[in-house]
């Protein structure tokens, strides 16, 4: 069998303070399930198994909050499997996590499935990924720079 090995680039590395919120000490913290995986998993802090109707949404605590450097944001990603199987996924996804936000992390999730789902706590309901933002300054202009695309969008290219 061939195995590709791939590696190089540049590896970046940040530290992010993650708060246990009161009455959260069993709720298991965000988790990475293989070495490489980009997402951290995220469990459910539900006091009590919710259900979650066909149509209905819910915002899911997790019981932490975290604090990262400032070119850095948490965006909420459903998890594929959730999706797959029972047509949970988030409804804002990605969601946003700015790097200014001290309150608790949630998760909005929404049911598109055709039967109820139960959200018990310390389930894995969604993933936090990291990214690095860059700092923009806006500058208002009367014209744009040319190019080729021009207004062109939507499909104009083509099926
Ligand atoms: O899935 C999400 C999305 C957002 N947030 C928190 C962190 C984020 O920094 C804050 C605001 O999110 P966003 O900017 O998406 O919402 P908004 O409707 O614009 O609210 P705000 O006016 O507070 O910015 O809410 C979550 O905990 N989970
Ligand atoms: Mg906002």
């Amino acid at each position: 069998m061939l195995r590709l090995k791939i590696s190089g680039g540049i590896s970046l590395s940040y530290k992010v303070e993650i708060k246990r919120l009161p009455g959260n000490e069993d709720i298991v913290l965000p988790q990475k399930m293989s070495d490489l995986a980009s997402g951290f998993d995220l469990y459910a802090a539900v006091a009590e198994p919710l259900t979650l109707n066909p149509g209905e949404r819910v915002l899911v605590p997790t019981g932490f909050a975290i604090a990262m450097p400032a070119e850095l944001e948490a965006q909420i990603r459903p998890r594929s499997g959730l999706a797959f199987k029972h047509g949970i996924t988030a409804l804002n996804s990605p969601g946003t996590i700015d790097a200014d936000y001290r309150g608790e992390i949630k998760v909005l999730l929404i049911n598109h499935g055709k039967e109820a789902f139960i959200i018990q706590r310390n389930e894995r309901i969604s993933q936090m990924v990291f990214q690095i933002v860059p700092q923009i300054q806006l500058e208002e202009v009367e014209e744009l720079s040319d190019t080729v695309r021009g207004t062109g969008g939507f499909g104009h290219t083509g099926k």
